[in-house]
């Protein structure tokens, strides 16, 4: 199929993990009834973006919030980007987003690799680093639609990465994200644009709605922007899902016409994953 629907849960999450694993999964079927083939929910789902929500939260893999997406990407038959959540490995915890498909399948992970350790004085102070591992690995996972390339909130920030997963065949990018109320203004719309543009991609973030009962005020204004950076669906700080048609067939004529990707000079630099 070369066009299909997606569609962004941007879900309200609170400190009752049970009603964010229940409004998780009323926004997923709701999806589904209007006819979304891939539902994405937010960063930090199931919990609040703080670091004692977050240990304790954490859950191995397979746990009950994989569990239950796996259990529903089944039934429903659709792929599930699950967000992220606290995954408990070992003695560590990463911030994680675990990718189903139709049959409930676990079709990859990513561990966010680039953790969000910032100090805006006045503003925000956040030390992800505090309670995450980084991970290790780039993430693009197969579809029976593209392959598709999954990575968490400030990894956005990595060009390279991003490139990364598009020269991996990477036709759409996922960005379960929290960013806040300092950085979303100033950067989040602009960073995501630019990402799509660079990387010829449908890219897309998905970000909780704000919770101003939360202590992290996460900036919300999912969107969906196609591979010449026009902004197909956006939304403001509400709970709400958006939805947004992915065309191949489009993508494909963009890279045609205006051939960047083909253009790199690579006899006078690379890009290499080490
Ligand atoms: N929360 C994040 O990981 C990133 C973010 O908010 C930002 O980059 O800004």
């Amino acid at each position: 199929m070369r066009k299909f629907k997606m569609a962004v849960c941007q879900m309200l999450v609170t400190e009752d993990k049970e009603e964010n694993l229940a409004k998780a999964e009323k926004m997923i079927r709701e999806a589904k009834s209007q006819g979304a083939h891939i539902a994405v929910l937010p960063e930090i789902f199931n919990c609040p973006y703080s670091r004692k929500a977050m240990v304790q939260a954490a859950e191995t893999y397979p746990g009950e919030t994989t569990n239950r997406l796996s259990s529903l990407a089944k039934e429903l038959s659709m792929y599930i980007v699950g967000g992220s959540i606290a995954e408990k490995s070992h003695d560590k915890i990463y911030n994680t987003s675990f990718i189903f498909g139709p049959l409930g399948e676990l079709l990859g992970s990513h561990r966010k690799m680039h953790l969000f350790d910032i100090d805006i004085k006045g503003k925000i102070t956040f030390k992800e680093s505090d309670v995450f591992e980084a991970g290790e690995k780039v993430t693009v996972v197969d579809t029976e639609f593209c392959k598709i390339g999954v990575a968490i909130c400030f990894d956005v920030r990595f060009p390279e990465l991003m490139r990364i997963m598009a020269l991996k065949g990477a036709e759409v990018i996922i960005i379960p994200a929290a960013f806040n109320t300092t950085t979303g203004p100033a950067h989040w719309h602009d960073t995501i644009k630019i990402r799509a543009v660079d990387n010829q991609v449908y890219c897309i973030g998905a970000s909780p709605a704000r919770n101003l009962q939360s202590n992290y005020h996460a900036y919300g204004f999912s969107t969906i922007i196609d591979p010449f950076g026009k902004v197909i669906a956006a939304t403001k700080e509400e709970e709400t899902i958006i939805y947004g048609e992915i065309d191949l067939d489009y993508l494909e004529k963009v890279r045609e016409e205006l051939p960047l990707l083909k253009n790199r000079r690579k006899d006078l630099y690379t890009l290499t994953e080490l």
